[in-house]
């Protein structure tokens, strides 16, 4: 029984000599050392009850628990004078130094700038000294002034984000625009119509926003407006539009822009945010691949189509021309292409090439004025493949892609069957190479507008259906297709929704490096049985350049055919990704 009680007494205080705290086990461990002292027996067993006692135990947990638990998130300052602390330190140091070597050291390390700095931050931070002190807000009220608020802005890097104007009627400074997530938006305390009646107490009535501006610029620290409340004033909601834009924008040379600091450059092909639409000439935007808030100032549409139109009426008048000019566009001498005599080039593939009439619809692109397109995310859909198109100069090597995609998965990337008017030969099955139709047949489709692409080629018509396209994206097929760039405005549709790429030649140069090198067949040539000639190397680039003119506002990605094997990568990265990734399409392809 005895053995029972001291292996229990054992086990629990073993149990307690776990929990201890470590500061009481070198409390008792110290009053072992003091037996030795001259101090009551009855004393010392009074302390080691009460230090090995289960209450004082307990209360030290608890009084752990509550430190470790209002350590952990947050640190607070023990001072806040702590270099107050310092120079009453190194007065008591002084006359120590001689004579203790630590004294001397912590002497010398106090006096350190670094530590001193340190100790300069420490309070600054426990003082919460970090605020901008701003000036006590005037409270005297301006008997003959009715409403108005004192809005205090502290200056610093950052834009205001707001502009000012000339009221027209009234002939006073008022706020312009805020710029949507600017400095003055998120003050949430100016508002378009506001009128400025002082700035740092400067009155700035009968002075011009340029004065106004001026004294922007001269102030520091602190900003503070005096502003008469407009009636109408509100905050704007964010608007939800998106936009690829079709032209470059800086505002640095743009000489309407009413603010350059506001304005937001912008590339062709960026796709922007417009946050605010209300003023007719000049939107809010944002990029929408830019994390910064602040939104900046573009030209509207109807802004930009204007500017358009001026210049081309510029340029026209220069050339003595009428309303638009041709010469500006660079021009296409290839006369490849025309329906009344047509030069067809064949190659490798047994696709006859299609002709088109270059001259008659370039005069109704250049009606378009490429400004902004409204975009919106498209999902991919599961079994449903958007269509890839190649778009190139022809020679570029657009066939050539096409092929080397489709062998990398014949089952899954498929080209549509053309058309054709040509008698059947033996051996030749409908529906494999071609699908035969009977010339009046073809022609009337044609005139029905059922083809996205037609062309002669020895008495007999050659064309693609868009119905073949449609029958292999409904059959859940990825349908690759290099149509001539006039077929571009057909084809890109709500209901095909195609991702076009552009098939782009290196620089000249490089271009006849590359085909001479790779002894590339000349598709000018009929007989496809000889390299490119210097003319058609020209050609390619002409042609190459004048598709970019006309067409790069509806190119979803540029593809340049320098080393084929790296072109091919490309091509199947951008085809992986219109698989899988949400990709921006015009806003009217997903509603
Ligand atoms: N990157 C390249 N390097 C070397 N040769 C190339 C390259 N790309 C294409 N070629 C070669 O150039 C020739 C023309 O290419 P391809 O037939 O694909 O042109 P295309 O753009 O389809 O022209 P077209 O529309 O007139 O048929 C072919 O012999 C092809 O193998």
């Amino acid at each position: 029984m005895n053995e029972v009680f001291r292996m229990t007494a054992e086990v629990m205080a073993s149990e307690v000599k776990e929990k201890r705290d470590p500061a009481l086990t070198k409390l008792l461990t110290s009053l072992q050392q003091a037996k030795e002292l001259p101090s009551t027996e009855e004393e010392l067993g009074f302390l080691n009850n009460l230090l090995q006692s289960k209450e004082l135990h307990a209360l030290f947990n608890v009084h752990n628990k509550i430190i470790s638990n209002g350590t952990s998130d947050k640190f607070y300052p023990m001072l806040s004078t702590s270099m107050q602390v310092m120079v009453d330190v190194l007065d008591v140091l002084v006359s120590r130094i001689p004579i203790s070597d630590d004294c001397k050291e912590l002497f010398y390390l106090l006096q350190k700038p670094h530590v001193q700095g340190l100790l300069c931050a420490h309070d600054t931070v426990a003082q919460k000294d970090y605020y901008p002190h701003l000036p006590e807000i005037p409270t005297e009220a301006d008997e003959e002034e009715e409403t108005v608020k004192i809005v205090q802005l502290v200056k610093s890097n950052e834009p205001l984000g707001a502009t000012i104007k000339t009221d027209d009627e009234t002939g006073k400074i008022i706020i312009a625009r805020v710029m949507h997530g600017g400095a003055a938006d998120r003050s949430g305390l100016i508002h378009v119509g506001d009128e400025v009646v002082e700035v740092n107490g400067i009155n700035v009535e009968g002075k011009t926003p340029n004065d106004v501006l001026q004294i922007l610029k001269n102030s520091e620290g602190t900003i503070t407006f005096k502003l008469v409340p407009s009636d109408g004033k509100s905050s704007v909601r964010e608007s939800k539009v998106r936009v690829r834009a079709h032209f470059d924008y800086n505002a640095t040379t743009d000489p309407y822009i009413p603010c350059k600091e506001a304005g937001l450059d912008f590339q062709k092909g960026d796709i922007l945010h417009i946050v605010c639409q209300d003023d007719a000439y000049w939107w809010q935007a944002r990029k929408e691949s830019d994390r910064n808030m602040r939104a900046g100032l573009i030209p509207s549409r109807a802004l930009q189509e204007r500017r358009i139109l001026y210049e081309r009426n510029q340029t026209s008048k220069e050339n003595g021309n009428g309303l638009c000019s041709v010469s500006a566009l660079p021009l296409l001498t290839c006369s490849n292409y025309s329906l009344n005599s047509p030069s067809i080039c064949t190659n490798n593939s047994k696709t006859k090439k299609i002709i088109y009439d270059t001259s008659e619809n370039d005069d109704f692109d250049r009606e378009e004025i490429p400004t902004y397109e409204e975009v919106a995310k498209l999902y991919p859909r599961p079994g449903i493949y958007r269509p890839i198109i190649l778009i190139g100069a022809p020679g570029v090597g657009r066939n050539e892609l096409k092929r080397r995609l489709i062998a990398t998965h014949p089952e899954k990337y498929k080209t549509p069957i053309p058309y054709t008017s040509r008698p059947m030969k033996p051996g030749e099955i409908n529906g494999k190479e071609y699908f035969f139709v009977s010339r009046e047949k073809m022609e009337e489709d044609i005139e029905a507008s059922k083809f996205i692409e037609f062309g002669e080629y020895k008495g007999n018509l050659y064309g693609t259906s868009s119905e073949s396209v449609k029958a292999l994206v409904n059959s859940g097929y990825v349908c690759i297709l290099n149509p001539h760039y006039q077929a571009l405005k057909m084809l890109r549709n709500a209901q095909l929704k195609p991702y076009i790429i552009y098939v782009k030649p290196p620089r000249l140069d490089v271009l006849k490096e590359t085909r001479n090198a790779a002894s590339a067949r000349s598709t000018f040539d009929v007989h496809n049985s000889r390299g490119f000639t210097e003319e058609e190397f020209n050609t390619i680039m002409k042609s190459s350049a004048r598709i970019e003119f006309l067409y790069s506002h509806l190119f979803d990605e540029t593809i340049v055919n320098e080393d084929l094997a790296k072109a091919l990568r490309q091509l199947v990265e951008a085809v992986n990704r219109v698989e899988t990734e949400p990709l921006w399409v015009p806003a009217s392809w997903v509603q």
